[in-house]
């Protein structure tokens, strides 16, 4: 398999960046920085999820966001939704997909949704059907491919186990991600090795968090798999809240940087992106989590 020679990245920054937030984020900055995004050329974005305000008090403005959007075409504007009443509230937003997420570990299935990895596919199956019927994308987001902060080590069986499952019940095409960031290339294409068991190479994405400072090597591995979807997140923000221990996400800034190194396309204006990064970090009060946007800014002032 060659390298992919163009590249599709998923931005997670406004939804799993921004979701385990204590401060308030307001919906105008977060459309601010969807916006910012689109300007930088994402074509993917992950905005808000649709899931309990008692859990993720962060996206509880979810329609704001959502009615706030000026959406540019050619742009995918995807939203999380765990069960029904998620779907039901999110489906009068119009997003272009809708991501159910479950996991291969049972016991980050508790922690995050609260159910079984069999009752999670129960409760994803109706949908899964009604997006299908409304002309909605459907992703698939599966956490805990290779560790799982409660359970260890995740063998790639079970990441097969849940392909298989999110197969069964429609789903379009799963995101394989290594949640608490400590996948190594050949776990995490052991990993991905398991998704292709059901699903195709273009229907497979990378989502890799950077504990160990290894999500670009993982990227990398995911390359030579011939992976060329992948999810990151604007400055590193973000990670799962029912992950304890994971880092940040691997920074957008930082994958951009890497694959345009390597001659690939990704249809992304870094400097803009780093404007958009250092927006967000500048409203959060701290420094961008992306190396290269904090190389690039100092060369810039230097
Ligand atoms: C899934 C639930 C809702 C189950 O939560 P539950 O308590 O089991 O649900 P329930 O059906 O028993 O309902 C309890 C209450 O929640 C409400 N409820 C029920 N469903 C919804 C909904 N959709 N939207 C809004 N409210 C909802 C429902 O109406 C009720 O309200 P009450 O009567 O008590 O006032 C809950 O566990 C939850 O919200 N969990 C949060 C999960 C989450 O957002 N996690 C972070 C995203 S996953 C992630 O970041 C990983 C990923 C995707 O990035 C990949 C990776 O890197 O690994």
């Amino acid at each position: 398999m060659s390298i992919p020679s163009k590249v599709r990245l998923i931005d997670v920054g406004p939804r799993d960046g921004l979701q385990n937030e204590k401060q308030p984020v307001p919906a105008a900055v977060k459309i601010e920085l969807v916006h910012r995004l689109q300007a930088a050329g994402i074509k993917e974005i992950e905005v808000t999820s649709y899931v309990s305000p008692k859990w993720v008090p962060q996206m509880a403005d979810n329609h704001e966001v959502m009615a706030g959007l000026t959406r540019q075409s050619g742009v995918r504007y995807s939203v999380l939704t765990p069960n029904l009443k998620g779907y039901e509230a999110a489906v009068l937003d119009k997003p272009d997909e809708i991501v159910v997420f479950g996991a291969a570990s049972e016991a980050f299935s508790q922690k995050n949704i609260n159910c079984s990895i069999a009752e999670s596919i129960d409760r994803f199956a109706p949908v899964v059907a009604a997006a299908k019927a409304a002309g909605i994308a459907v992703r698939g987001a599966m956490s805990c491919t290779v560790g799982c902060p409660y359970e260890g080590e995740i063998a790639p069986e079970r990441v097969a186990y849940l392909a298989g499952l999110m197969k069964g019940i429609g789903v379009e095409r799963v995101d394989v991600a290594d949640t608490i960031g400590v996948g190594t290339p050949r776990k995490v294409q052991a990993a991905i090795e398991a998704a292709l068991h059901h699903f195709g190479i273009d229907q497979i994405s990378g989502h890799f968090h950077d504990t160990y400072g290894q999500a670009l090597s993982n990227t990398l591995a995911a390359l030579e798999l011939g992976v060329w979807n992948f999810q990151s997140s604007v400055a590193g923000l973000g990670g799962c809240p029912y992950a304890k221990g994971a880092t940040g996400n691997v920074a957008t800034e930082d994958v951009v940087y890497l694959l345009h190194g390597m001659g690939i396309h990704t249809g992304i204006d870094l400097d803009a992106l780093v404007d958009a990064g250092q927006f967000i970090s500048e409203y959060l009060g701290r420094p961008s989590g992306s190396r290269v946007a904090r190389a690039l800014l100092a060369k810039r002032a230097g």
